[in-house]
């Protein structure tokens, strides 16, 4: 959410997030104090000096400044009730027992919980009642456990719930206002609804979140881990082992209803099911739709031939399931960080192609009962009830659903011979085959938005520029005579420029299938989880929990790791280390295929296509652009899991030898870099790949390395995870020297090694140059100033 503001377009873009940041200020300001009404006042008044600051910048903001203080206009906001009600269905949650529920001080979270005033246990954001669950999870206190990950789950469905409902009905109300002007044009009647949408979403959501500790934002990571029902999956186990197996059986019955391929869930819910205190009929599952009920009664009464019953269930099941699709459509509309400054029209397209991907899953994500999916569930409505309405001697009903019925699945032999049949009696008229408006509607909208979709995957291609387009090599630039590399983020360049290959893709397919093959002779043991384990913060914090007490385990048994692992002294000079086993022979591999055939020439680099030598091919692909190809369909989102992945490692290492919490560390930018040998170009023996620099300062003339602009110089921790060994050369170096005159140690790359350093002129390196094949690494950069977050990583999170 936070990002570096550091020049003019950065402020651009704030611009468009403003409304959005502004609400986080003053929900910051409910969150320090949530239980004090006078803190309206403060409200108004934060809010009001952003408004002063940004009133050119931010006119939304400003805007609300005024919201704050007009509290009647937020009053007679209809949703607030509904957030009231909301309220109270969590109030009378459970409360943990809170002397068995473990004082925030205790949590190794410090950044997130200490902070916490002590408040009265039921008022925990959905984050903090997570850990807390996740917390009790670890020290066996089922109880504490299971109370805390309910009410964590409750405050969850309220803050998506206060969401969707401020959305739809802001939606619904803007569209209904008469507009400021009654002539369209050039569709600023469009920017009006956006602009009184835009007004009432903000003021909704003010009212529906005011003295909660949950605000309008969460953490994208954590949202994800609450969409995947990661509480369910603890909460099963405290369910369990405070003997409350009927719940513990629901719970597991829920995760299998949201995901039927889960086999260890399956496991668990047939073992369950051998319980003599489980009762199969009593299974809930606890997220069900509103519509799987109805449905269910719907066709009970159909087969059981109670055509009234039948029709109003199915009837009112139709409807559900049309709110359920709306509802869903509607969580799509959620916050997209572009990681990169588009200009205007492609900002929009971005986020709007986001949103719209995300809205065409709703219709088959919700197409399934209890986890049994069914290709036809919103026709077999109409099927049902066209037979119902018939039988009841509703003709004219009956034939509306048997045409609209035939809207979906057109060629279905039984609804036309129906339909015949319809026609052959002696009441029927030709304007009896009717669809119904609401499945012309959702059908026309579908077919519009697949062929949205389907002009995406088709022309937002951008092939790989040839051989003949890199420029000639550039002269090497030299320590101590210009500046460093400037180097910008190649996502500050805009989408059309991103070099997204999609001409590789069947290319890379083909590769994955290789890849199986490598899978059969992996036997290189990995001390990390696999990666879809560790794609959140919430995954993140458990596994440091986890890690912690295998290492107590570790040290107990006195064993030694397996590893290699060089500190300070093997390595010449301070404040670094190199360390194996981060990454198993697949893990390598893979990600060395997707760096081959999607890395983009000179990247990172200001299109310079040799920037370091001009003997070699540079190729690099950034965080952020590879969520964006998964985000466009053009890679698997296992391959960014697994880039993902093998980051945080780099990041628990750096954050593990350094000693700093994990939550202090931030990435600042992310690389995968290989660097090819020309065929044909001969390497003399000392030429280097990478001149020996420092990460965060440059040398001007004479004198100390210098930590300002254009250095990176915020970046504060450096690793370089390397993925491959099969190519000659391509030492990394610490010199003591500008020069590399005085080499004090050479690291050869290996799959899984990572040399971690502190970035500074204390650890000068370089890259010996490649001689043969091509040298791929996971180049990881750290700060502590989380204002320099790197961008591209908040596109990884759906
Ligand atoms: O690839 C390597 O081993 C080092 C690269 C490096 O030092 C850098 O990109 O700053
Ligand atoms: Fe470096």
């Amino acid at each position: 959410e936070e990002h570096a503001v550091d020049d003019a377009q950065d402020a651009a873009v704030e611009e468009h997030v403003g409304s959005h940041q502004d609400a986080t200020a003053v929900d910051a300001l409910d969150d320090v104090d949530p239980a004090n009404d006078a803190d309206n006042a403060v409200d108004a008044n934060d809010v009001d000096s952003l408004g002063e600051e940004d009133a050119d910048d931010n006119p939304i903001g400003a805007q609300q400044a005024a919201d704050a203080q007009d509290q009647d206009a937020a009053d007679d906001n209809p949703q607030a009730a509904a957030a009231e009600d909301a309220q109270d269905a969590a109030d009378t949650s459970p409360a943990p027992d809170t002397a068995t529920t473990p004082s925030p001080a205790a949590l190794s979270t410090p950044a997130s919980v200490s902070s916490e005033p002590r408040e009265p246990a039921s008022n925990r954001s959905v984050a903090a009642w997570f850990r807390v669950g996740v917390e009790a999870y670890l020290s066996e206190d089922w109880k504490t456990c299971a109370t805390a990950l309910e009410n964590a789950i409750l405050e969850w469905q309220y803050f998506l719930r206060a969401n969707i409902d401020c959305r739809l009905k802001c939606g619904q109300e803007a569209r209904r206002q008469p507009p400021l002007f009654d002539k369209d044009i050039e569709h600023l009647q469009h920017a009006e609804e956006l602009l009184r949408t835009t007004l009432c979403i903000m003021k909704c959501k003010r009212r529906a979140f005011h003295g909660r500790v949950t605000t309008d934002t969460i953490a994208a990571s954590d949202q994800k881990a609450f969409r995947d029902l990661k509480a369910y999956e603890y909460l099963q186990l405290c369910y369990y082992q405070s003997l409350q197996f009927q719940k513990a059986a629901s719970a597991v019955f829920t995760i299998i209803s949201h995901d039927p391929s889960n086999d260890i869930m399956r496991q668990n819910l047939q073992y369950y099911l051998s319980m003599p205190e489980v009762d199969a009929n009593k299974l809930e599952n606890y997220e069900s739709e509103p519509y799987v009920p109805l449905y269910l009664a719907g066709t009970d009464a159909y087969f059981s031939e109670n055509y009234e019953s039948a029709v109003s269930n199915l009837e009112e099941s139709l409807h559900e399931f049309l709110n359920a699709v709306d509802r869903c459509r509607a969580d799509c509309e959620g916050p997209f960080d572009q990681g990169w400054l588009p200009d205007f029209t492609p900002s929009i397209t971005n986020h709007y192609v986001y949103c719209l991907k995300c809205k065409t899953k709703c219709h088959s994500k919700l197409s399934q009962m209890n986890g049994e999916r069914y290709d036809d569930f919103l026709p077999l409505h109409y099927n049902y009830l066209q037979f119902s309405y018939f039988k009841l001697g509703r003709l004219k009903d009956a034939c509306e659903a048997a045409a609209t019925y035939l809207m979906f699945l057109p060629a279905d032999e039984m609804m036309l011979e129906n339909i015949a049949y319809y026609k052959a009696l002696p009441k029927f008229k030709t304007s009896m085959l009717q669809p119904r408006t609401e499945a012309v509607d959702y059908i026309h909208r579908q077919t519009y938005e697949d062929a949205l979709l389907k002009f995406v995957a088709d022309e937002f291609i951008f092939p790989d520029l040839e051989e003949k387009d890199i420029p000639p090599s550039n002269e090497i630039r030299e320590i101590g005579k210009k500046p460093p590399r400037k180097q910008t983020d190649p996502l500050h360049s805009a989408f059309s420029e991103q070099n997204i290959s999609l001409e590789n893709i069947s290319e890379y397919k083909a590769q994955q299938n290789l890849l199986q093959e490598v899978k059969g002779n992996n036997t290189k043991p990995n001390i990390y989880p696999a990666a879809s384990d560790m794609t959140s913060n919430l995954d993140e914090y458990l596994l440091s929990q986890v890690k912690s007490q295998e290492l107590e385990r570790l040290k107990k048994s006195s064993r030694r790791p397996l590893f290699n692992f060089q500190r300070e002294s093997d390595l010449g000079g301070k404040k670094r280390f190199v360390v194996d086993g981060l990454a198993n022979e697949l893990e390598c591999k893979q990600l060395v295929q997707f760096a081959k055939v999607n890395g983009v020439r000179g990247d990172g680099y200001d299109g310079n296509k040799t920037p370091h030598s001009p003997l070699e091919i540079f190729e690099g692909i950034t965080l952020g652009q590879a969520a964006l190809m998964v985000n466009f369909g053009l890679i698997e989102l296992s391959t960014l899991k697994l880039f993902l992945s093998l980051s945080e490692r780099g990041k628990n290492s750096i954050a593990t030898y350094f000693n700093i919490s994990n939550s202090d560390l931030h990435f600042s930018f992310t690389h995968l870099v290989c660097r090819s040998s020309v065929p044909g170009k001969s390497v003399n023996g000392s030429a280097l790949s990478h001149k020996i620099h420092a990460d965060n300062c440059w040398f001007p003339k004479e004198g100390r390395c210098v930590k300002t602009y254009p250095a990176y110089y915020w970046r504060d921790y450096s690793a370089l995870l390397y993925l491959n060994d099969d190519f000659d050369g391509g030492e990394f170096i610490f010199s003591a020297d500008p020069l590399g005159k005085l080499i004090q140690s050479s690291i050869k790359p290996n799959c899984g090694r990572l040399v971690g350093f502190s970035a500074g002129h204390e650890n000068l390196h370089g890259v010996q140059g490649v001689k043969r094949g091509t040298r791929c690494a996971l180049a990881l950069w750290f700060t502590q100033d989380s204002t320099r977050s790197e961008w591209g990583r908040i596109l990884t999170n759906r």
